[in-house]
């Protein structure tokens, strides 16, 4: 608990170490805890990164025609070779953000999302932009490992195929070792491919969708709580691997578990009620936070 009374300079300083990126923090309110009070709803700490994989700015959500405003001018920058951790209480709009990092939103009636996602300096929600292509890309690891009812082979064979990554048969046998190489998963199927990959087992299935999202040559991937059907043997593979995967790609994972993302995360963000109250490094929101609410929900007083 942050305890000394700090001032209104030094308190700014701390929020905003000079980055014009995230709305000012104009005056910050004086508390016995030196932390933003719980009223105050703009971001506070780092949003932006040197060399951003992706950077989102002033991104609102709504859901039902423009009736329900899910996600409220949110900016934030991932960085590459990082995994992000998104954070925060249930409908607090952790999956509708992640979602409209790879436009999975417009696959939901009514769903519109306002503001712009530059990936490697390009809007992802410009009008030519082809989805097919963006969402291998950005792909996703969904909550429940959901293979295709196929083999493990193709399961990882597929997505390259229909993308046109490979000529023929040697160039495919290729990828799909590599692919599951990458995902930890060779040495376990490497006997059994023309197997289904529905028969894997739950953390097997998952590190097969990992493998097939590899498959497609991602610069990112977005992962919805990849490890919440999953025992803590299946957990701690598949965060050893997400770990791994940062040496090549940008990650960005909503979990509920802050065990998980003080351990697989080097910044987090933490959002409360469609707003992002604070974005850092992972360590100091967990040792050290700056708002009142990131505080309250890290010691289990909210959510
Ligand atoms: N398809 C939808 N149609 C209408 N409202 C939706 C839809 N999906 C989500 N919402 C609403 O948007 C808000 C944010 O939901 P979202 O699922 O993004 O939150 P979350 O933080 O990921 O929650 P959880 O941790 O429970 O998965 C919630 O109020 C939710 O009810």
């Amino acid at each position: 608990m942050v305890t000394q009374i700090i001032s209104d300079d030094e308190a700014m300083d701390k929020i905003m170490p000079g980055n014009p990126q995230v709305k000012k923090v104009e005056k910050v309110k004086k508390m016995k805890s030196g932390l933003v009070p719980k009223d105050d709803r703009r971001t506070v700490g780092e949003a932006t990164v040197e060399n951003p994989r992706m950077r989102c700015e002033n991104i609102d959500v709504y859901y039902n025609d423009g009736e329900k405003k899910a996600i409220n001018n949110i900016s934030l920058d991932i960085g590459c070779n990082e995994v992000i951790a998104m954070i925060g209480p249930s409908g607090c709009g952790k999956s509708t953000f992640l979602r409209s990092l790879n436009r999975m939103n417009d696959t939901i009636e009514g769903c519109r999302v306002d503001g712009k996602i530059l990936l490697d300096g390009k809007n992802i929600y410009d009008k030519q932009v082809d989805v097919v292509p963006l969402r291998a890309q950005v792909g996703m690891v969904f909550q429940k490992p959901n293979p295709f009812p196929k083999s493990i082979y193709d399961n990882v064979a597929y997505g390259p195929r229909i993308h046109g990554l490979v000529q023929n048969k040697a160039q495919s046998d290729e990828l799909v070792e590599t692919s599951l190489k990458r995902a930890g998963l060779w040495e376990e199927v490497k006997d059994r491919l023309d197997q289904p990959g529905t028969g894997l087992s739950g953390g097997q299935q998952q590190r097969l969708c990992i493998a097939r999202t590899i498959a497609v040559g991602p610069e990112v991937i977005l992962m919805d709580e990849p490890c919440s059907a999953l025992d803590p043997i299946a957990t701690a593979i598949i965060e050893d691997l997400i770990d791994e995967l940062r040496q090549e790609y940008s990650i960005a994972i909503v979990t509920h578990s802050m065990q998980q993302a003080s351990r697989v995360s080097q910044r987090t963000a933490y959002f409360h009620l469609g707003d992002l109250i604070e974005i850092g490094p992972t360590e100091q929101i967990f040792l050290n936070p700056l708002h009142q609410l990131t505080q309250d929900y890290i010691t289990g007083r909210f959510g």
